[in-house]
C-alpha cells in the first residue's frame, strides 16, 4: 500500500503523520512545491519511528511527481487557507488551479488512485477533481463532514460533560459557515437522542458553534486549523485501506440522491476499499430536507464560479 499526501503544510503533514503513526502504508509520499519542506518534514517524522514504534516509511518531494508514482490513496490539501474574518468560498480562485493542476499530475503516475479532496471550498474542489479528471465518482471523495461531525460531538459532549467517544452525530451538506447541516435530531449519546439531555436552546447553541467551528479556530489560531483535520482525513484513508466500511458522511457526487444531481456535497456514505460504495439515504424531516435544498443552491452557485 503506499498513500500520497499533497501539500506539506499544516493539514497535510498533519495527515501524513497520523497515517504513519497508524501503519495504512509502506510508504506515505508528501509533495510540496515548496524547496525541501516535504522532504525536512518527512524527515523530521521519520525519526519519531525510533521513539513511536511504527515502521511506515514517510519520503518527501519538492513537486516531483515521479515519486508518487503507483499510489492508492492520494490526499489533496494543497492551496491556501482562509485567514480570520475570511470564508472558505473566497479562496476559490487561486485553489482552484492548484486542485486542477494535482488532480492531472497525480492520475498520471496514479491512474487508479482513490482520491481525497481536503483543500477549501471542499465541495467546488471536489466537484471540480472529478470534473477534471473524469474518473469513476467513487474514487472522488471529499472530506468536510468527517471533521465537522468531530466537532458536532464535541461541542455534544462539552455541553453535555460526557466523553465524545460515547456522542454519535453526523453533519451532513455544503462544507461551509452557513451551508452545514448539523443533524441535532439525530445525534444520540449511547443511542439515546441527546435531547433528552441537552435543553432545545443549548441545543441550538451546540448546532451553530458547530457550524461556524472552522471560522472560530481560524480567529483563534490566525489560520485554519489542522490537528482535528488531518486526523478527520486520516480516519477516512483508514478507513479505505483496512476496508472497514464506516459510514461517514462525505462530499461525493450525486446523483438524484437527496433530491439533488451534478453536484458534490456531504451527504453519509460507506467507505471502503473502493473509494465511497454507497450512499446512505436518511429520512430527513421536511425542515432538513429544505436546509439541505438551501444548501445545494449555494454549493452549486460557488461551482458555477469555476467557469465564470
Ligand atoms: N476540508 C476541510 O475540512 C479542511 C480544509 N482545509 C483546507 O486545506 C488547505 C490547506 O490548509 P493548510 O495545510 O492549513 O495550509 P498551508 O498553507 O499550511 O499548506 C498548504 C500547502 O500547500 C502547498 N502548495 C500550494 N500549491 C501547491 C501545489 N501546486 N502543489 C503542491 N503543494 C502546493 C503550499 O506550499 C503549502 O505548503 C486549505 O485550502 C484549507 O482551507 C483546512 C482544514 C480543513
Ligand atoms: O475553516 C477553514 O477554513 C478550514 C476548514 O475547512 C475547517 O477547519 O473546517
Amino acid at each position: 500500500m503506499k498513500i500520497t499526501v499533497v501539500g506539506a503544510g499544516a493539514v497535510g503533514a498533519t495527515t501524513a503523520d497520523n497515517i504513519i503513526r497508524r501503519e495504512l502504508a509502506e510508504e506515505v509520499v508528501l509533495l510540496d512545491i515548496k524547496e525541501g519542506v516535504a522532504e525536512g518534514k518527512s524527515l523530521d517524522m521519520y525519526q519519531t519511528a525510533a521513539l513511536l514504534g511504527f515502521n511506515t516509511r514517510p519520503i518527501g518531494s519538492t513537486n516531483d511527481y515521479e515519486k508518487t508514482k503507483g499510489s492508492d490513496v492520494v490526499v489533496i490539501t494543497s492551496g491556501l487557507p482562509r485567514k480570520p474574518g475570511m470564508t472558505r468560498e473566497e479562496l476559490i480562485g487561486i485553489n482552484a488551479g492548484i486542485v486542477k493542476s494535482v488532480t492531472e499530475n497525480i492520475l498520471k503516475y496514479s491512474p487508479k488512485a482513490i482520491i481525497l479532496v481536503v483543500s477549501n471550498p471542499m465541495d467546488t474542489m471536489t466537484y471540480l477533481a472529478l470534473r477534471e479528471s473524469g474518473i469513476p465518482k467513487k474514487r472522488i471523495i471529499g472530506m468536510g463532514g468527517a471533521l465537522d461531525s468531530a466537532r458536532f460531538k464535541t461541542y455534544l459532549a462539552l455541553e453535555m460533560n460526557v466523553s465524545p467517544n460515547d456522542i454519535h452525530g453526523m453533519v451532513i451538506g455544503g462544507h461551509g459557515d452557513t451551508t452545514m447541516i448539523p443533524l441535532t435530531r439525530l445525534a444520540t449519546y449511547n443511542g439515546i437522542p441527546v435531547s433528552r439531555f441537552i435543553a432545545a436552546d443549548k441545543l441550538e447553541k451546540v448546532a451553530a458553534d458547530t457550524m461556524v467551528g472552522g471560522a472560530t479556530l481560524t480567529k483563534l489560531i490566525g489560520t485554519s486549523a489542522w490537528y482535528a483535520p488531518g486526523a478527520a482525513s486520516a480516519m477516512i484513508v483508514e478507513s479505505i485501506v483496512r476496508n472497514q466500511r464506516r459510514i461517514v458522511p462525505c462530499s461525493v457526487m450525486l446523483n438524484g440522491e437527496y433530491g439533488q444531481k451534478d453536484i458534490c456535497m456531504g451527504v453519509p456514505v460507506v467507505i471502503g476499499k473502493g473509494g465511497w460504495e454507497k450512499i446512505i439515504n436518511l429520512r430527513l424531516s421536511d425542515a432538513e430536507k429544505a436546509a439541505f435544498a438551501k444548501s445545494a443552491d449555494a454549493v452549486r452557485s460557488m461551482n458555477a464560479a469555476l467557469d465564470a
